[in-house]
This record gives C-alpha cells, sequence and structure tokens, in this order.
C-alpha cells in the first residue's frame, strides 16, 4: 500500500477527546475482567512453555557442537562440507586448522539459532505487543471483551480476535467471536471515518464486509467486525480447483457490483483484503481505508470536513441505524454448521468445492507420461533458465528511462498531473499508471483480473514491479505497446517507448507458468531439437519457437492439448477484465453475466423451468453464499456514547440537518 497517498498527520487531528461506542449494546452488561487475565495467564503461560521448549532445543544443539557431533542446522552443512573438503585435499592439515574450523562451526551455529531464537521471540512479542497496546491505548475494551490473540496487521491497524466477557458461559465454540481493527493512532481521522461509513453504509451484504461497531478513546479507534477464518491466498492458490476458482472470482465480483452501486471505489482489491474460506466457501471483501467515492462528473469526492454537516448527519445515522444493525460474530460452531451444509449441498450435486475437484482431463495422463522420464542435471538447469527468462522478458524495463518522469501529458495547457495513485503496487491499473484523474470503478476491475491471472497461472504475486513506472513496463511486456500507446492516447498521455512490445496469449503464458513441467519437458525439447543440437527460439518472446507465447505467433506450435483445466470461456472473461483501456474494461455487474459463470444457469431444452432443480439449487448457493450467516441472534444494540460537553452540540447539529 502506498504510504505516500496518505496524510498522517497527527497533529492535524481535531477529533476531541471523548468516546463513542457506536455499537449494539457491547457495553450493556458489564462484567469482570477476570476472563480477560485468565486468557492472558493462559497465553503467557503457552508462550513460556515455548520459550521453555526452544531454549531447550538450543541449549542441545550447543551441546551437541561442543562435543564435535554432527551439526544438524543446514547452514552449518556448508561449512562442514568445506571442513571435509579440506581434510580431503590436505591431508597434512594440522589439528590447529581443525580446531579453528571447529570453532568457525561453532561461531556459526550461535549465529544461526540465535537469528531463529530472535525470530520467533519477535512474533510472540509482536503478539503480546499489540494484546498490550489495544488494552492500553482503548482501555473499554476490556470491558466488554476478552481478546485473544493477534490475527492480522497491515500498514494501517492491527486485528485481533475477540470474545465477547458476556457470553464467557457459554461453550468455547458456541462464543461469537470478533475481529478488532485496532488502527494505529497515526492514522487520519478522515481516513478512518471514511472507511466507518463505507464499511456502515455498503457493508454486511452481498459479500462486503460489515460493522459492528466502533470504539473511541483520544486518538485511538478500534472497528469491531464479524470474525471470519480465512484460507491465506499464498497456501492456496495453487491447489484450488475449477469450480472453486469460479465462486472465488463469482463472490469477488459479486461483492464489487456492491460497492459500485455506490459509486465507491475500493481502490485496494487484492487477496489479502478478501477474506475466503476453502472449506465452507464464504468470502468478503474487507478494508475500505484506500475507498474513494466518485461524483457523477467523475471526479474524486473530497473527505468531509470532521466537523462538517456531514459527519455529523453520518453519525446521527448511526445511532438510527441501530436496529438495522448487522449480524454478528459468527462462532465456530455457526461455522461448522456452514460447513456440514455445504458437504450436503456438494453430497446432493450442487456447488463446487475441496472434494469436489474434477479429474484432469484424461489425457493430461498420456501428456504425463510423454513429458516424465528423468531429469538430468542440465535439464533441470535449462528449465530454470527458461523460466528465468520469461520473467525476466515480463520484468523488462529499460535502464534508460527515468522512472518519475516516464509519462507526459500531451495537453500542455494543464502542466500538472494530478492523479490519485492509492492502490497497492502489482494491482494498479494503466490509467492509474498513466496518471489519469479521472478513474472510476474500472480500477478494481482491473485489480479483480490481475487476482484471476494469478489463479490461472499459478503465478503470484504476478506483476511486483517497486515503482509505478515498472508496473507500466510489466504490463506493456504482456498486453503489448500498441494497447498502452492507444490508452495512453486516448487519456492526453503521451509515453516514451523505445521498442515495439509483441502482445503475449494469456492462455499460453497461464499454461506455460500453470505447466511448466510440461512445456519444460525434455521430452519435448528432444522433439524440436535442431541437429546442431541448439534450439530455435522466439526472438520476441524469447521462448523456444514450439513454446512461443506471441498472441500472433507463426511459429510451429507444440498444442498441448487437453492439458488445460480452464475453458477458452474463462480467458475470454480474463482478457476483459484485464482490458487496458479503461472505457472499454467491462464492469463487475457485466462480467458476472459473462458465460464463464454461466454453465451452471444451463437450462435443459423440453423441461419445464420450475422442474429443473439444479436451476433452483444453484439459485440457493448464491443467495447462501453472497452474505454472511444471518442465523446469530441480533442481540448487539446501536450505541452513541458522547462525552457530556459534546452530546448537546451534537444532538444540536444533528437536528440542524
Ligand atoms: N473480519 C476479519 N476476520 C478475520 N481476519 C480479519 C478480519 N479483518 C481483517 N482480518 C485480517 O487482518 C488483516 C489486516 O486487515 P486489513 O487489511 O483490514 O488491515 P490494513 O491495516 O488496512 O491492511 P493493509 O495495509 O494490508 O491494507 C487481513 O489481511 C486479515 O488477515
Amino acid at each position: 500500500m502506498d504510504k505516500k497517498e496518505v496524510q498522517h498527520h497527527r497533529s492535524q487531528q481535531t477529533m476531541t477527546k471523548s468516546l463513542y461506542a457506536i455499537g449494539m449494546g457491547l457495553l450493556g452488561k458489564s462484567a469482570t475482567n477476570m476472563g480477560g487475565a485468565k486468557t492472558n495467564l493462559e497465553s503467557a503461560g503457552k508462550s513460556s512453555s515455548t520459550n521453555y521448549n526452544k531454549n531447550r532445543l538450543y541449549n542441545e544443539r550447543l551441546v551437541a557442537m561442543a562435543s564435535g557431533a554432527l551439526p544438524s542446522v543446514s547452514g552449518t552443512n556448508h561449512h562442514y562440507k568445506q571442513q571435509q573438503l579440506l581434510t580431503q585435499h590436505a591431508p597434512k592439515c594440522t589439528a590447529d586448522l581443525n580446531e579453528k574450523l571447529v570453532k568457525i562451526n561453532r561461531q556459526n551455529a550461535y549465529k544461526e539459532l540465535s537469528t531463529m531464537q530472535a525470530r520467533d521471540m519477535q512474533s510472540v512479542d509482536k503478539n503480546e505487543e499489540a494484546l498490550k497496546e489495544l488494552q492500553e491505548s482503548i482501555p473499554e475494551i476490556n470491558k466488554i471483551f476478552d481478546v485473544h490473540c493477534r490475527i492480522g496487521s497491515g500498514t494501517f491497524s492491527t486485528v485481533l480476535l475477540g470474545t465477547l466477557q458476556r457470553e464467557r458461559c457459554l461453550v468455547e465454540t458456541q462464543r461469537r467471536r470478533f475481529a478488532i481493527k485496532h488502527h494505529n493512532p497515526t492514522n487520519h481521522p478522515e481516513r478512518i471515518l471514511k472507511e466507518l461509513e463505507c464499511m456502515y453504509r455498503i457493508g454486511g451484504a452481498e459479500n462486503v464486509i460489515g460493522i459492528n461497531c466502533c470504539i473511541r478513546y483520544n486518538e485511538n479507534v478500534a472497528f469491531v467486525m464479524p470474525y471470519m477464518t480465512h484460507d491465506r491466498f499464498h497456501d492456496i492458490y495453487r491447489s484450488l480447483n475449477f469450480p472453486e476458482i469460479r465462486d472465488y472470482l463469482r463472490n469477488l465480483l459479486i461483492a464489487l457490483r456492491h460497492v459500485h452501486k455506490f459509486n465507491v471505489i475500493h481502490r485496494d482489491v487484492k487477496p489479502s483484503n478478501i477474506l475466503y474460506n476453502r472449506r465452507t466457501g464464504k468470502f468478503l471483501l474487507c478494508d475500505f481505508g484506500l475507498a474513494q467515492r466518485i461524483a457523477d462528473d467523475g471526479s474524486v469526492v473530497q473527505s468531509s470536513d470532521l466537523s462538517s454537516r456531514e459527519v455529523f448527519t453520518f453519525l446521527r445515522d448511526l445511532e438510527s441505524g441501530r436496529n438495522l444493525m448487522l449480524t454478528d460474530g459468527n462462532s465456530a460452531q455457526a461455522e461448522a454448521e456452514d460447513y456440514m451444509a455445504r458437504r450436503r449441498m456438494r453430497a446432493l450435486g450442487g456447488g463446487g468445492g475441496v472434494e469436489r475437484a474434477l479429474p484432469g482431463p484424461p489425457s493430461i495422463q498420456k501428456l504425463r507420461e510423454q513429458a516424465g522420464g528423468h531429469l538430468t542435471k542440465k535439464d533441470v538447469a535449462n528449465q530454470r533458465a527458461d523460466t528465468m527468462r520469461l520473467l525476466n522478458r515480463l520484468r523488462l524495463m529499460s535502464p534508460n528511462v527515468d522512472p518519475n518522469n516516464y509519462v507526459v501529458s500531451t495537453n500542455t495547457s494543464k502542466k500538472e498531473m494530478h492523479a490519485s495513485r492509492a492502490g497497492t503496487p502489482g494491482y494498479r491499473p494503466p490509467e492509474v499508471l498513466l496518471r489519469h484523474p479521472q478513474q472510476s470503478t474500472a480500477v478494481d476491475v482491473w485489480a479483480a483480473g490481475v487476482i484471476m491471472l494469478s489463479l490461472l497461472s499459478g503465478l503470484h504475486p504476478f506483476f511486483k514491479a517497486p515503482h509505478d513506472c515498472g508496473a507500466l513496463a510489466e504490463i506493456i511486456n504482456l498486453f503489448g505497446d500498441m494497447p498502452v500507446r492507444k490508452t495512453a492516447f486516448l487519456l492526453d498521455r503521451l509515453i516514451l517507448l523505445a521498442q515495439k512490445v509483441n502482445t503475449l496469449d494469456l492462455r499460453r503464458v497461464c499454461m506455460r507458468f500453470r505447466h511448466a513441467d510440461f512445456f519444460l519437458a525434455p521430452e519435448i525439447h528432444r522433439k524440436y531439437r535442431r541437429p546442431d543440437g541448439t534450439t530455435e527460439m522466439c526472438r520476441s518472446c524469447e521462448q523456444p519457437t514450439f513454446n512461443c507465447l506471441c498472441s500472433n505467433s507463426g511459429h510451429n506450435l507444440e498444442r498441448y492439448d487437453g492439458l488445460d483445466m480452464f475453458p477458452a470461456v474463462a480467458y475470454d472473461l480474463l482478457s476483459r477484465l484485464l482490458e487496458v483501456n479503461p472505457q472499454k474494461r467491462i464492469t463487475a455487474e457485466e462480467a458476472l453475466k459473462h458465460p464463464f459463470f454461466s454453465d451452471q444457469h444451463r437450462i435443459t431444452p423440453g423441461i419445464p423451468l420450475h422442474q429443473q432443480q439444479h436451476i433452483l439449487q444453484h439459485q440457493q448457493q448464491l443467495r447462501a453464499r453472497e452474505t454472511l450467516p444471518s442465523s446469530a441472534a441480533r442481540t448487539l444494540k446501536a450505541f452513541v456514547c458522547y462525552p457530556m460537553e459534546l452530546a448537546s452540540t451534537a444532538t444540536q447539529a444533528a437536528g440542524n440537518t
């Protein structure tokens, strides 16, 4: 996330010191802090027991090393080998030298173990630090929640897991869990308010995270949201099967369609802002920290002044909306029930899922046999070099380009190019990289396209340039120079390109990364090798000609038929989401109607619609997946607490508006 984009002016914080708990009666029942203390004691106990085990391991290793036993730490193996080599090549090596080597080994082992220890200690420390910080900066939290541990953190906040103290009497699995997002006190209050407003007005429906409660104390603010167990994208993106990928993208587009209806650009669509539970299929888009509202003329609506009428109206809305509040946090039990329901649904033949992975096409086995065979060291080295060549081709940027001055405005009357750059590198679309001031919800659609690209190619992150100029170069290297030049021209921009770049074929690029073992199989390479032992290379994509990735390739291509697990429509949707020209890019709403998603709506001819069970079933599934479980009782009540001196002003202002 681009820190520069967001102003951190702590000194500018104008909010008066007070405590707002815009929630649902979280303060309703007071409870003793015993549970919190118990949890802390338990966690302290746990951490000390882990420390104990680590220390034991550490001591054991040291003892082993001191007694001359083989060091088991990987880093020291290298030195041990060195030692062996030295002993072989120099048989007259003195005892002194041996001693020195043992000493070096020991020192290296010390170093490595202390780094390991420091790293582990750091994560334990971070957890405790986060708990302490929250408890100190918002003491009220301790009266309402048992805060258990840190579940995540980003540039602007730390997120912790909490359960209500008043539910201590329940079985652990029945206690509802909440994610408490503790904003860094340096965050600008307007940014926090904007995020709160988005979550309150947009969230809680259609796969968008909602908010249960907001607690503020001095400059510290915490949002309380329903907690959702989720899988890390990094752990699952390569193993998701086709139905799961389709569900994931459908859910993402449902969330975006909903957000865009409010004329809001999320601006930070990326896997870490998506909570996805593979087992239950639940999906939530979160983190509205960079969201922007756009006016009808396409300009960005600036944040409201904190003392403005709009803000008071919003606060009044929050208060009056107490009856409309969201579903509550979900318990482990509710999650397990969801999982069972999903399993039952799958057993009846609906929906995709982990256990219903589609078997690969039958021909894949044959291809695997063809591609198989023993890989020599040279083969492996060749394969690595080939992949590196492709990655370098995709990430290439001319060394002569000035990264701060790579795009100019063709409209000389406007000297300055002010455009929002908010977002995460790798997910910014061409219009942002070209500094176009009028940006639309198409920004989010591009980001969804980048996620789809990672899912189809099995390469994540796909774009990883360190700066905007490099990011634009990566886009040019994939989509070719022409589409980017044209778009730049449309947006009154001029980019300086030294050479022509061919467009690559998205499908073959994705297949090349996902099925690298097939594309690089020695058997296939042998088949195309020239008599002199060399392989003909494509000058444009720098791949062997039979693996050429250029979209208009004239080479004789190896087809790898039957290898791809995705249908052609998947790449069609991908190319529409990643349309370089923002004006032509598909919208979330249109994308949901794309044939990629439509085979579940298939109508069987000759059977009346109301009798087509799969359609009804699918509709039910969609409905079930679009929102959080609503079965939890709405026991929390909305509540706004102003300090005495502010209460009258707030009511007055709210009444006046
Ligand atoms: N409701 C939730 N349930 C479970 N985990 C959550 C929830 N909300 C956030 N998290 C976890 O906390 C992490 C950080 O949250 P979030 O993205 O809102 O913070 P941030 O400071 O804005 O992060 P970033 O700087 O990456 O945008 C998420 O990636 C996620 O793992």
